[in-house]
């Protein structure tokens, strides 16, 4: 496998007059290989943004190495700008157009055959809607336009940031169906959320960051496989006797309302034979494989006490114009 992105040790501090200085990324590594759809995951304010703009030059970094399809980023980017396409934040179209003006125009502007209008409304399943205003459309049909606008130019990298931002449940399957469809067709796609199902569901690999540092990273399965603690889930009549029974024969037990948590188990046979020998009968014995909403939730210590609601990777969120970009690497250099 061939590396498409390779960040290593990034780092950018912004420097505000009402927060002073504030670690956006934090040495911060990540590399997506050829083919992979990969999620790139972190709470609100975490530095996923912040990374992609480095990345693509729209924010200087103070200091790390970058490549995009091998070549040096911001430097050398405008070399391969043609083969990626990239969406950071929610592009703001002409309302009074419609989607086939929109992306006539955005095509000429870019040097791209409007021949290619008519394929990547198909693509993004906008066909039968691409001759209506852009102000007639849902959410997300103006995502699908903005991903339209990324195909253009059929690049090999796709980066979208946040794409189901906003969007329903249905919303997002048909986000997840349009990418998966893409990398079917040999597109590799980076994508960041810090919606965890929406990762688990579209991705087969994954980065997490938390404060501007990567936490974990490795394939979905592999990432959940190193926190899989070998917990099972046990219902029995008497919780209570059955907790001091497992206890005593030295597993780790831990009591909910109406069942157990015993950890670190090998043998589930040895539950079920400690509880029965003693009379005990196991209703229920099933085993509890993490997902990567608690793993995420581990590793980015965002969730600090159950009962208070979740936190920004941060202290404080400061006041920050809007960040909405649409970007096109044909053109001058890269713009935000
Ligand atoms: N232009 C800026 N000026 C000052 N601080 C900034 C700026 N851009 C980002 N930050 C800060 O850097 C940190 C990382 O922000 P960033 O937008 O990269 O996070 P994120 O993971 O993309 O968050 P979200 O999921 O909310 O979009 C935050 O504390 C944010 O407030």
């Amino acid at each position: 496998m061939s590396a498409v992105i390779e960040i290593e040790g990034l780092r950018k501090t912004f420097h505000t007059l009402r927060h002073g200085r504030r670690v956006a990324v934090d040495g911060f590594d990540l590399l997506v290989e050829a083919g992979q759809i990969h999620g790139f995951l972190g709470p609100n304010g975490s530095g996923k943004t912040t990374t992609l703009r480095a990345l693509l030059g729209l924010v200087r970094a103070d200091d790390g190495r970058m490549t995009v399809l091998g070549e040096r980023s911001p430097d050398h980017l405008p070399r391969v700008a043609g083969r990626v396409g990239a969406i950071v934040e929610s592009p703001q179209f002409f309302g009074n157009f419609t989607a086939h003006r929109t992306l006539r125009l955005l095509a000429r502007a870019g040097g791209v055959p409007t021949t290619r209008v008519d394929a990547v409304l198909e693509q993004v399943g906008l066909r039968d809607r691409g001759r209506e205003r852009v102000k007639g459309y849902s959410l997300g049909m103006k995502q699908r336009l903005a991903v339209a606008s990324a195909l253009l130019k059929d690049p090999e990298l796709l980066i979208l940031d946040e794409p189901a931002n906003g969007l329903d449940p249905g919303g997002i399957r048909e986000m997840r169906d349009l990418m998966r469809s893409l990398a079917a067709a040999g597109v590799t796609v980076l994508v960041s959320s810090h919606i965890l199902a929406e990762i688990q569901l579209i991705c087969d690999h994954v980065t997490i960051i938390s404060r501007g540092r990567r936490v974990a990273a490795g394939r979905v399965d592999e990432v959940l496989a190193g926190f899989d603690r070998h917990e099972f889930l046990v219902r029995v009549g008497d919780p209570a006797r059955a907790a001091q029974l497992l206890g005593e024969a030295g597993l780790t037990v831990t009591g909910h309302d109406d069942h157990l948590v015993v950890s670190d188990v090998d043998d589930p046979t040895r539950i079920s034979r400690t509880l029965g020998e003693q009379g005990l009968w196991v209703g229920e014995l099933s085993p509890l494989r993490p997902d990567l909403e608690s793993v995420f939730l581990e590793l980015t210590g965002t969730s600090t006490h159950p009962t208070l609601p979740r936190q920004v990777d941060d202290s404080v969120l400061p006041d920050r114009g809007p960040r909405t970009a649409m970007i096109d690497l044909d053109a001058e250099g890269v713009d935000a």
